[in-house]
Parts: structure tokens; sequence; C-alpha cells
């Protein structure tokens, strides 16, 4: 059962420095009191890291097998009063649902990492290969003081891992339209990410007789041009070709062809796909407006108008390439540009015969999710910690063992994020699997099933 006091301390991160510590703090208390094993156990050296960052190290039996990582995060974003079903921090339940911040993104990792690995230990498991477990407290506003010191921590120590696992995709249960059965997509990348901040100056004064253009008026035209015009379609230069490669078989008649022939299809695929957000996401860079700001009194005319612009960038773009193309749109110098914050898209992990942490998911997936009908290479459309491993491996998966219907990944950041019992429990059920899993030495068989690979 879901440790239901995790969901009820608010670890809301609003900025990098405006972190709710008093809760972060607690939340370090709440895990020491309800995993008790975990924190005594003498194989399992725990520290706190970039003082709210938990960092696990679970010594295996066997030095010989390289480790692997497990990540998650205790911070969630601010969520308002209204509009939720429930409190966002009440942790209530309903017709089998626990509602709350957190739920999805990503106390159900932090928790069930935590869980499961209660579990084993008692059980009296010592796993033989080791393995590192990272609860990031600052995930939502960058991870720089807390997911990115436990990686240079590793890395001081010279620690090189097998593979890493994070949150950022899911298995999807008609979230993609055309597919009814639920996949499992696991992210082999995530998308790039440059923030801009656009400032307009121009003269103040008296509203009564304003100039032919304000600071607002040519701020908005410049944003509004930045929505008009998307970023150019990219749909099939990046590692989604794949995803949906391996995905064919599970669209019905003609699709299934369209989707096996995206060399000549694309063009009308990525037109279709890029009506939903979601799809929008995999197709091109996509462009967000996030905050506006001007003006204090009606019969004012400010001299100050500032956006901020958010772009997630296409596996096969760049950031030079994006500011390049804001430049050519916007085309006014009065609008300055400033980059807030840029990096590019993240390497593509291995997705073969070869990459351990692959085989191990697909093999976990098929014992804990049978009815999941293919496992696929995915593209995580946000950002997460594991960004800052990049040092450690190069391969970093992105996967949440959670069922996501289409109204679901809305939620995540949304209103009335929320997680069933039941999914929690297959998610522990994964993570116990897994950790056994991961002991093996070297890969399983090709399994003979229908599954993709
Ligand atoms: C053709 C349709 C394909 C649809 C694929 C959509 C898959 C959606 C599934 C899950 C959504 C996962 C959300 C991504 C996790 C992002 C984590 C996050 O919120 N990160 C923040 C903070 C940061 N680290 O930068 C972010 O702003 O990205
Ligand atoms: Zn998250
Ligand atoms: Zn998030």
């Amino acid at each position: 059962m879901f440790s239901l006091g995790a969901i009820k301390i608010p670890t809301v991160a609003f900025l990098r420095k405006q972190l709710n510590t008093t809760a972060l703090i607690e939340f370090g208390k709440y895990i020491q009191k309800v995993f008790p094993a975990v924190f005594s156990t003498e194989f399992i050296q725990h520290e706190v890291v970039g003082e709210y960052s938990y960092l696990f190290t679970v010594r295996g039996s066997d030095p010989q097998l390289m480790p692997y990582m497990l990540l998650a995060h205790m911070d969630v974003v601010p969520a308002s009063e209204e509009g939720w079903k429930f409190p966002p921090f009440s942790a209530e339940e309903d017709e089998g649902y626990i509602y709350g911040r957190g739920t999805l993104d990503n106390k159900n990792s932090a928790i069930g990492i935590l869980q499961a690995l209660e579990f084993l230990l008692r059980r009296n498991y010592r796993p033989r290969r080791s393995f590192y477990i990272g609860i990031g407290h600052d995930e939502e506003v960058s991870g720089l003081d807390g997911g990115k010191q436990i990686a240079m921590l590793l890395q001081a120590r010279g620690v090189k891992l097998s593979f890493l696992l994070d949150e950022g995709s899911g298995i999807l249960d008609g979230v993609i339209e055309g597919i009814k059965s639920p996949v499992a997509l696991i992210a082999v990348t995530e998308k790039g990410s440059l923030t801009l901040n656009l400032t307009v100056r121009s003269d103040p004064g008296h509203s009564s007789a304003p100039p032919k253009e304000t600071s607002i008026g040519i701020l908005a035209a410049a944003v509004s041009r930045l929505e008009k015009n998307p970023m150019p379609r990219l749909f099939g230069y990046g590692p989604e070709l794949m995803m949906f490669e391996h995905l064919a078989s599970e669209f019905a008649f003609p699709l299934n062809i369209v989707m096996k022939n995206l060399w000549l299809f694309s063009p009308l695929v990525s037109r279709i796909i890029e009506r939903k957000p979601t799809g929008n996401s995999m197709v091109r860079t996509t462009t967000a407006l996030t905050i506006f700001k001007a003006g204090i009194k009606f019969n004012v005319i400010p001299h100050l108008a500032s956006a901020a612009v958010n772009f997630r960038i296409h596996p096969a773009q760049k950031v030079a390439e994006v500011l390049e193309i804001v430049k050519d749109t916007i085309d006014d110098d009065r609008v300055e540009i400033t980059v807030t914050e840029a990096f590019d898209p993240l390497p593509i992990s291995p997705w073969d015969d070869q990459a351990l942490g692959v085989q191990i998911f697909r093999r976990t997936i098929m014992d804990v999710f049978p009815h999941v009908s293919s496992i696929a290479p995915g593209v995580c459309i946000g950002n997460t910690d594991s960004r800052h491993f990049t040092n450690l491996t190069d391969a970093i998966y992105r996967f949440n063992p959670v069922v996501l219907k289409a109204d679901d990944v809305s939620r995540i950041h949304g209103w009335n994020e929320r997680i069933s019992v039941k999914d929690y429990e297959k998610q522990v059920e994964f993570l116990f699997q897994l950790i056994q899993n991961s002991d093996i030495d070297k890969l399983p068989k090709p399994h003979l099933s229908t599954h993709e690979l």
C-alpha cells in the first residue's frame, strides 16, 4: 500500500532557491521511519547529499558485476487548491485511486523503490549486483543541487554504471491514437530545452496620449509570431522513428503499413499526430509561452514588458539552430532576447541485444505486465535528473512502470494527479522483480514471444 504520509508532505519546489525545506527535511525523517530495514542494513550505506537528497549504496555480494542505478525525486511542482477533486496534499482515497501531487511525479517511484527494497530485505535478500538509489530534492527546478550533486559525488568516486533507470515515460494505454493495447515506451533520450527571456523597453507615459506602439504591443506581437510559426516538423529524424517502427504491428490495416514505411509516409503521419499536444511534442521542437509580465496601472504606459518562452528541443535539433529560428521569426530588434537556460537533447542510449538494462526491463515488464503487447524505445518529452548522469553511463533509460491512460498525462503537473492502488502495487512489484532480475551476470536468452524489441 502507498505510504500516504509521503503524499501529505508538501515538498513543493517553486524556484531553484525557493524550496519548502521544512517539508524536505520531514520527508527524509519519514522515509527513515517507514523503511527501517533500508536504513539499518549493514550492506546499505545512506548519505544525505546537497542537504536534502538521498543516496543509497546497496553493496551486492559479487563485486565483479557492474552496478546500476535507480533514480527518483521527492520534490513536486506547486498545486493550486482549486480545480482538484480533493486537496492536493490530502492523499485522499476515492474509488480505488489515491489523489495528490506527486502520486505520479514522482513520489510513486521514490517510495516504490524503497518499499521494494524494504520487502526484499525483510525476506533476507542480498543482491549479487550492487546498485545505487538516488532520491533528488530539486528535480522540478533543475536538479542542480540534488541529482547533479549525487552524480558528481559518484563520479568523484570513480563509479561507472551498467545502466540507469529514471522517470520520464510509461505504459501507454489508449494514449497513442490507433493503438488499442497497452504499450511500454522506454525513453532512450530526452528532449533538449531552451528558455528565453524576451524584453521590450519603450518610453513610459500617460495612457491618454499613447504612442502608436507600446512595449506590451511589440512584445505581444513577437510572442504571437512564435506561437503562430511552430518550429519545423522533424518527425522521422530522431528516435521517434524507431519508436513507431517498433509499434507498427500494433496499428490496424492500413496504418500498420504506413508506420512500417515512415521513410515514405512521415510527412503525412506527422500532420496527423501533431494535432494533439503529446503527438506534437514528438514531431517538433515545441514552443511554450509561459510567463508574460507588464504594466502596473491602467492609465500608465509601462516602460517594460517581458516574457519567458520555453522550447523543448527535438532530438534532431540543437540549441543554436532553435535560437537562429527564433531570431528570424521575431525579426524585431526592439525585442531583446536573453538565454535563461539551454541544453541540447540528450544522447541516445543503446537499444539492442547487448543492452543489459533493456533486456532486464523487457524481462521484468513481461513478468509483471503480461498484458503489455509491445516494448519500444521512446523519447521523453520533458527533462529528468538522469540528464546529469551522462558521465557515469551511456545507458540511461526513462520509464515509470505505471499504466497511463489518455487523461492521465495531463494530470502530471496538472489537476487531480492520482494513481490507483492497484497501479502503485504493480509499480512496487516491478521494482521488486527488477532488483532480482538485475542479479543475472549475462543477458537472458531472447524470449520467444510477440513482444517487440
Ligand atoms: C504520439 C504520442 C506519443 C506520446 C508520448 C507521450 C508520453 C507521455 C508519458 C509520460 C509523460 C512523462 C512526463 C515527462 C516527465 C518529465 C519530468 C518533469 O516534469 N521534468 C521537469 C523538470 C526538469 N527536470 O526539467 C520538466 O520541466 O521537464
Ligand atoms: Zn518528475
Ligand atoms: Zn515533474
